[in-house]
């Protein structure tokens, strides 16, 4: 991976989010960086899925949806025709609310993406990929003696682990997480900020949550949205301690929400 020294990893400029005549975001223009942990937090509604959504095209799959402004990875344009979708998701992973392993094994779910993107040209390749990913998602010493259970019979917090590491498998630079601790109960919920600490220094993270706690536990920056626009964004220690706006202290002091 190249380094981005002085660049960020990710901008967005001017993007706004349609989903039919209904305007879900509105001109919201960022950077994201890599080693950082950028939290997106505000009201339900207020547009965080969906602009998380715009940064891999997850929205692609919503017939109505439509993006306007500029989104690129590493200065290259996501949305250009020339995009490849499928590597593109490869780049800039996502790991959802709900953990949804694959019904397979523990091992093919880490394997599939590899195998799809022909990362591992044998057997012992791919063994190295499924062990290093399970290792780096804080799962490997759990299922070493079971790869071959289904991974839906793994518990919650596992689950979730095992979708990171399937995101991790196939090298990805940037890792998107729509509320990944939601499901799942406080050790749970502990174990996976803890990994999203150790995680930090090999990618770009952006995670919604609705949980302040765990957004100025785990982040350096924080994105306050609400009704669709960018309010504020900053380090997390600032929003926190000291946001300028009065719509953010508003929501980070309990105020609305
Ligand atoms: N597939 C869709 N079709 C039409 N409208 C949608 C769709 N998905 C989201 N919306 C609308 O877009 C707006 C933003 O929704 P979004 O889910 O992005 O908000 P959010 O901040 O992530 O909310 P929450 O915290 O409740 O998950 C809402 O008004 C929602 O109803």
């Amino acid at each position: 991976m190249e380094q981005m020294t002085e660049k960020s990893k990710m901008t967005a400029r001017n993007v706004s989010v349609f989903y039919g005549d209904k305007r879900a975001i509105d001109n919201v223009s960022i950077d994201v960086d890599m080693e950082n942990v950028t939290a997106f937090i505000g009201p339900s509604g207020c547009g965080k899925s969906t602009f998380l959504r715009t940064l891999n095209r997850m929205n692609d799959t919503v017939a109505s949806a439509r993006v306007e402004g500029e989104i690129t990875l590493d200065g290259e344009d996501i949305y250009a025709s020339s995009m490849d979708v499928v590597q593109l998701r490869a780049r800039v992973g996502m790991v959802f609310q709900k953990p949804n392993p694959f019904p397979k094994s523990i091992y093919e779910n880490v394997a599939y993406g590899p195998r799809i993107h022909g990362l591992a040209s044998n057997k012992a390749d791919m063994d190295v990929i499924v062990e290093q990913s399970l290792r780096k998602a804080g799962l490997w010493d759990e299922v070493k003696d079971r790869l071959s259970d289904s991974g839906t019979a793994l518990s919650g917090g596992q689950q979730q682990r095992l979708c990171i590491a399937r995101a991790i498998a196939v090298d990805p630079e940037v890792i998107l997480m729509d509320e990944p601790c939601s499901a799942l109960d406080p050790i749970a919920t502990a174990k996976i900020e803890e990994l999203i600490h150790e995680l930090r220094g090999r990618y770009a993270i952006v995670i919604v949550t609705h949980n302040m706690q765990q957004a100025a536990r785990v982040s350096q920056r924080t994105a306050f949205f609400h009704l669709g626009n960018l309010v504020e964004y900053g380090e997390t220690s600032e929003i926190f301690t000291n946001p300028r706006q009065e719509r953010t202290k508003d929501y980070i002091t309990g105020r609305y929400g």
